[in-house]
């Protein structure tokens, strides 16, 4: 059909929302940063990112945002924390692992953690990964059946890990009944668009071989993924090496747990066999500086890795060991330590370590199809950051700024699903005046010593 004229007339797309903004990082093609371009959302998914003039007049949108001073990027994924502990914040620190552990978290844990402690904590943990730009989050901790319904509820992804160990905590009596519960959870959430339920073995060494032959088999039969802590610290390595003779990597081969759907955090301890396997395996390593460096852990050799193929995420751990969950600011940490670690200036650049924190976690939680990146068809999960404060001037390269400057605040809006969670900075769906009044009765509830 043509019109008098004899030109075709252009086709008008609809678009729910056109986000116009100063510059967009679509992660995708990597390396790429677009000017004055136009993100499109129709439903749930991205329809375009195209010039805002080719937007003009190919698209009419109900509503239109101008972002003339912001970065538009996916939302981050922060893929590993514990996200209740943002109740025990600064509740223990200066310690190593394992004193941190034995003598301060597990006997906090077990006085405190109940259903509704996971509950308020976790709505603190999201509140605050909301509002630094996190889109979706892993959580491995307690009473993971609150935590799905919760982050369900407010709309935020989460890959929801359900604890395993062999003794008795809060939650389970030991490993039959952690998998039972956790079988449980698996068949509730299974195909759910916010919330992936997985499976969370603690560590190597509070897990035995049973119990983790139990989880790969789970695993396989509901093909969800298996997070674990990984070589966390030498102290962990050496342990193992004098027990049993085997690193911990090598026992999880030998278990068949190393593979795709395996997500090693820590992993701060690696040599030339470590690496083969990741990479021979596919399996993912979850990256956690900021924790591995307030305990004195180690450091993950993220370069080496990355060159080798392995497919390198990261996560903030709890709050507890960080003190925050600010994806940003582990970013700008792993950037750091990346380059003296490799003793390269060039490892992990900016780029890269965006990719880290959004299309690398999409591939660990074998999401990357939709998630992780600005690209037409793929979720509309994404957030804007504001440059314009005179504390980020100038402005020659806001991949740049993203990383190596100190932005926290300045995420201003966040979509999931299409859905505006963060508007202007603030939180659409999350009630923070009660939130506030909850952690306050918490934070004096554990500072008095009482039980909740
Ligand atoms: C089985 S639920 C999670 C369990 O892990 C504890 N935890 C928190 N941070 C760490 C860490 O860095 N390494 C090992 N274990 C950690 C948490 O307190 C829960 O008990
Ligand atoms: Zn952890």
């Amino acid at each position: 059909m043509t019109s008098d004229s004899g030109v075709s007339p252009k086709t008008i797309h609809a678009a729910d929302l056109r986000i116009d903004a100063r510059w967009v990082i679509p992660i995708e093609p990597a390396g790429v940063v677009l000017e004055h371009h136009a993100v499109l959302i129709q439903g749930d998914r991205i329809a375009a990112v195209i010039p805002q003039q080719d937007a003009d007049t190919g698209y009419r949108a109900k509503e239109t945002i101008r972002l003339d001073s912001h970065v538009v990027m996916p939302g981050l994924i922060n893929l590993h924390g514990h996200a209740a502990m943002s109740l025990f914040r600064g509740l223990a620190d200066d310690l190593p692992l394992m004193t941190w552990l034995n003598d301060h978290i597990w006997p906090a844990e077990g006085r405190y953690v109940d259903e509704s402690f996971i509950f308020d904590g976790t709505r603190l943990a999201i509140a605050e990964m909301l509002r630094t730009g996190t889109t979706t989050f892993s959580d491995m901790y307690f009473f993971p059946e609150v935590v799905a319904e919760l982050a369900h509820d407010t709309g935020i992804r989460a890959q929801v890990c359900f604890p395993l160990l062999d003794f008795p905590t809060m939650w389970g009596s030991g490993p039959d009944d952690y998998l039972a519960k956790g079988t449980a959870l698996i068949e509730r959430w299974q195909g759910d668009d916010y919330v992936a339920p997985a499976i969370g073995p603690h560590a190597p060494y509070t897990v035995s071989d049973e119990p983790l032959r139990q989880c790969l088999a789970l695993a396989q039969d509901k093909q969800v993924a298996i997070q674990i802590h990984l070589h966390e610290t030498a102290f962990e390595v050496s342990d193992a090496l004098a027990k049993t003779g085997r690193r911990p990597t090598e026992r999880l081969a030998e278990l068949g747990l190393l593979g795709p759907g395996l997500q090693c955090v820590h992993m701060t301890q690696i040599d030339d066999t470590d690496v083969r396997l990741l990479r021979e395996s596919g399996a993912h390593v979850v990256h956690c500086p900021e924790s591995n460096l307030k305990l004195a852990s180690g450091l993950c050799p993220t370069e080496r890795l990355r060159q080798a193929g392995v497919n390198v995420t990261i996560g903030t751990d709890g709050a507890a060991s960080n003190n925050d969950l600010d994806l940003f600011g582990e970013v700008r940490t792993a950037a750091m330590l990346a380059k003296v670690v490799a003793d390269d200036a060039a490892a992990l650049s900016a780029h890269q370590a965006l990719a880290m924190a959004t299309l690398n976690g999409a591939k660990a939680l074998g999401r990357d199809h939709e998630l992780g990146s600005l690209v037409a068809g793929k979720r509309a999960d994404l957030i804007a950051v504001d440059l314009g404060d005179p504390f980020l001037q100038p402005v020659y390269d806001p991949a740049s700024h993203l990383v190596y400057s100190n932005h926290s605040r300045q995420v201003s809006h966040s979509w999931i699903n299409g859905v505006p969670q963060v508007q202007d900075g603030r939180l659409t769906r999350i009630d923070v005046p009660d939130l506030m009044l909850k952690v306050q009765a918490w934070a004096d509830t554990i500072r008095s010593g009482q039980t909740g």
